[in-house]
């Protein structure tokens, strides 16, 4: 059941489109991501489905509630992620907590919600001598503190170590799992693989797709990637002429050849009958780096 629906979503800025008729519903209980590039429209998106901005078009409908009309009402329901600039310097973790708890009616217990984030023995500790984890860690705690049935996350990991993502990733579907509904903001490809159940890619402003994250890739119908370093120099037109292949780039010293059906023995094929050795030979499955790029013309950068 859809508990969040955007149907042709439209928001300016002056005369700059920042969302373009974008539609998508989110199914209860699902983590549901939308990911892009910089400034392709995700937080204004988000911003509307709570309530902060007013669109110039579409309709919104959070938990049957309108945003805009309804705000008072939808704080209660929908959880936001908070910056981590928004709290006071020296303000201790169990007294953010405290604090935030106090705005709304039927609060979770905050001890008890710490706990849960492996936070229990932060309570005392000022806010900013966490380390980048621990205030993300947080931050999902401010989301949840109202018993949201949905808590909006922006941007969760970024500039997080490999570790702290990992852990915050794992917690997010300790988040799914206890019946919230998740709505994630992303431009990490990674993150939106490993997360989402669904997701919805925005390129400047636009909708380009909405799919599982193997659903997704499960368009590129079976696109395979060879990737190594010539060991000899190499003409790429040779690759690019064999009928698997639709792309042969160099990546520094790496060639890469994307393509279809055989590609793995077409390519080393060609290699010896030209008396070039392969180093570092490896093949890959198309993921959804490749997805976006096939749906939008061009990459995802990081
Ligand atoms: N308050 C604002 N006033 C004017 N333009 C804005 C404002 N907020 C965003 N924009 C512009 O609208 C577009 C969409 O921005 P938005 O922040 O929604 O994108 P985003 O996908 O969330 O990007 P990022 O990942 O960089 O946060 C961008 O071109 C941005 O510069």
């Amino acid at each position: 059941m859809a508990i969040i629906e955007v149907v042709d979503l439209v928001k300016r800025y002056d005369r700059k489109v920042a969302v373009d008729g974008v539609s998508f519903t989110v199914d209860e209980g699902e983590i549901f991501g939308i990911l892009g590039p910089n400034g392709a429209g995700k937080t204004t998106t988000v911003e509307c489905v709570e309530g902060l901005r007013s669109p110039d078009g579409g309709t919104i409908r959070v938990d049957g509630l309108d945003p805009r009309r309804d705000r008072a009402e939808l704080r209660s329901r929908l959880g936001v992620q908070l910056q981590q600039s928004e709290l006071p310097d020296h303000i201790r973790v169990g007294e953010a907590l405290d604090l935030y708890a106090s705005f709304h009616r039927d609060p979770a217990d905050w001890r008890e919600l710490l706990d849960r984030l492996g936070l229990g023995d932060r309570a005392k500790t000022p806010y900013r001598k966490l380390s980048g984890g621990q205030k993300q860690r947080v931050s999902i705690a401010l989301a949840l503190i109202g018993k949201p049935r949905i808590a909006v996350l922006d941007e969760l990991t970024t500039g997080l170590d490999p570790q702290a993502r990992r852990d915050t990733w794992a917690l997010v579907e300790q988040v799914r799992d206890s019946g919230v509904t998740v709505v994630l903001v992303t431009h990490f490809m990674e993150e939106a693989e490993r997360l989402c159940d669904r997701l919805a890619l925005i390129d400047a402003g636009k909708l380009v797709a909405v799919d599982s994250p193997a659903g997704l890739v499960s368009r590129l119908d079976g696109e395979q990637r060879v990737r190594f370093r010539p060991t000899a120099p190499l003409d790429l037109a040779l690759l690019a002429d064999l009928p698997e292949v639709e792309s042969a780039e160099r990546h520094g010293p790496q060639v890469v050849v994307t393509g279809k059906g055989n590609l793995l023995h077409a390519v080393t094929s060609c290699l010896a009958r030209n008396h070039v050795v392969a180093a570092d030979l490896r093949i890959e499955q198309a993921g959804l780096d490749d997805a976006f790029i096939h749906l939008t013309g061009r990459a995802l950068t990081e």
